[in-house]
C-alpha cells in the first residue's frame, strides 16, 4: 500500500471533518469557508434553496469536488490528496437515475456488483433483493418500474459495495409518500448498522428524519443542529389563525411592522414575528376582534426555513 492510500487513524467517530471549504465556479463563491463535522452513524441533512451549494458541498465533502481553498478529512482520509480512497468507500446516489432501463433489476444489481469487482456478484445482488423487498419485482426491467421502486434499486446499487458513507442528492423528489417513508425506514436501518448518511433535501417531512440538519443559503450555513435546535434557535413566536378571509388577511399582516412571516398553511395562516413583543403588539387588535381566531402555537421547521429563506432574501436583494 503507497502511503498515500494509508488513512488518518480517526481519533473519535467523526467521519468528516472540514474546514474552511471554498469553492466558486468562475463567478461568486457558491460555498463560503464551511467548516463543518459529521459522526459516524448520523443521518445528516442539508437543506436549502436551489443553488444555495448543498450538492457542491456534498461533492466536496467527499473528494469528488475539488475545493479552491480549505482542507479536512473525509473517512480519515484527506479530501484534496486521497480522493481515490475516499471513493472507494462512499456511495453516491445522485438526483437522475443512472441504472440501465431495458435490464431487469437483478441484471443492474448482478452488473454493479461486477463493476465493484465483488467476489460473489449473484449472491450480493440476490442479497441487496431481499434486503430491499424487490424480490416479486427481480425481473422486471428498470425503466417499467414506478419511480418509488427505481428509487428503492438505485439504493441498492449504492449500498452494494458496503460503504461507510452515503450521499443521497434529492433522493426521493417526485416519488410518492409511502414509497418515501419506505425509503427513509431503510435509510435509519443503515444508518443504525453504522452508515453514516448525507443528504439533500427540499422536503420537511425528510429534514425531520434526520439526525443533524444544515441549512445553506449563498454558500453559507445559516442554521445547525437537530431539527429541535434549528427550531428553538430561530426564536420565532407563531400564531396560528383560522377562519374566514385569510389570504386578504395575509396580505394586511405582511405590511405590519413585527409580523416577519406570513405562510398558508391549508386551512390555517402561520404567522410568525422574530420579536414576539413586537409580533403580539402589532396584531393585539386583530386578536382581540377577530373575525379569525389566533391560536398561540410553536413554530415548526418549515415556518423557521420560510423565514430564513426570507431574511436572506432581504440580505442579498
Ligand atoms: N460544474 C459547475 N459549473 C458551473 N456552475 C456550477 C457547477 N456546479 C454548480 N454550479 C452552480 O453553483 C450553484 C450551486 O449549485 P448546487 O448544485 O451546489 O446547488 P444546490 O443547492 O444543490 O441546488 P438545487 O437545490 O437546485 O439542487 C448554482 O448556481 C449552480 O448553477
Amino acid at each position: 500500500m503507497s502511503a498515500q492510500a494509508v488513512a488518518t487513524e480517526p481519533e473519535s467517530d467523526i467521519v468528516i471533518d472540514v474546514e474552511g471549504l471554498t469553492k466558486s465556479f468562475g463567478g461568486p463563491p457558491v460555498v463560503k469557508n464551511l467548516t463543518m463535522q459529521v459522526h459516524k452513524g448520523l443521518i445528516y441533512g442539508f437543506l436549502g434553496p436551489n443553488g444555495s451549494g448543498k450538492t457542491t458541498t456534498l461533492r466536496m465533502l467527499c473528494g469528488l469536488l475539488t475545493p479552491d481553498s480549505g482542507r479536512g478529512t473525509c473517512l480519515g482520509y484527506d479530501i484534496r490528496t486521497q480522493t481515490a480512497d475516499i471513493k472507494r468507500h462512499v456511495g453516491y446516489m445522485t438526483q437522475r437515475f443512472s441504472l440501465y432501463q431495458d435490464l431487469s433489476i437483478r441484471e443492474n444489481l448482478e452488473f454493479v456488483a461486477r463493476i465493484y469487482n465483488l467476489d460473489h456478484p449473484r449472491q450480493a445482488a440476490q442479497d441487496a433483493i431481499v434486503r430491499l423487498g424487490l424480490e416479486n419485482r427481480a425481473d422486471q426491467l428498470a425503466g417499467d418500474l414506478s419511480g418509488g421502486w427505481k428509487q428503492r434499486l438505485a439504493l441498492g446499487a449504492c449500498i452494494l459495495p458496503q460503504p461507510e458513507l452515503l450521499l443521497l442528492d434529492e433522493p426521493t423528489a417526485g416519488v410518492d409518500p409511502k414509497a418515501r417513508r419506505d425509503f427513509w425506514d431503510e435509510i435509519h436501518k443503515l444508518a443504525h448498522e453504522g452508515l453514516t448518511v448525507l443528504v439533500s433535501t427540499h422536503y420537511m417531512d425528510e429534514a425531520e428524519r434526520c439526525h443533524e440538519i444544515t441549512y445553506i443559503a449563498y454558500g453559507e450555513i445559516l442554521a445547525h443542529g437537530s431539527v429541535a435546535q434549528v427550531v428553538a434557535d430561530a426564536h420565532l413566536s407563531t400564531y396560528t389563525v383560522t377562519g374566514p378571509d385569510l389570504s386578504d388577511l395575509a396580505e394586511y399582516l405582511k405590511t405590519l411592522d413585527g409580523v416577519d412571516m406570513v405562510a398558508p398553511f391549508g386551512v390555517e395562516l402561520h404567522v410568525s414575528g422574530r420579536d414576539g413583543a413586537k409580533l403580539d403588539t402589532a396584531t393585539a387588535t386583530l386578536r382581540a376582534e377577530g373575525p379569525q381566531v389566533w391560536t398561540q402555537g410553536e413554530p415548526t421547521l418549515e415556518d423557521v426555513f420560510i423565514d430564513l429563506m426570507s431574511k436572506t432574501k432581504d440580505n442579498y436583494a
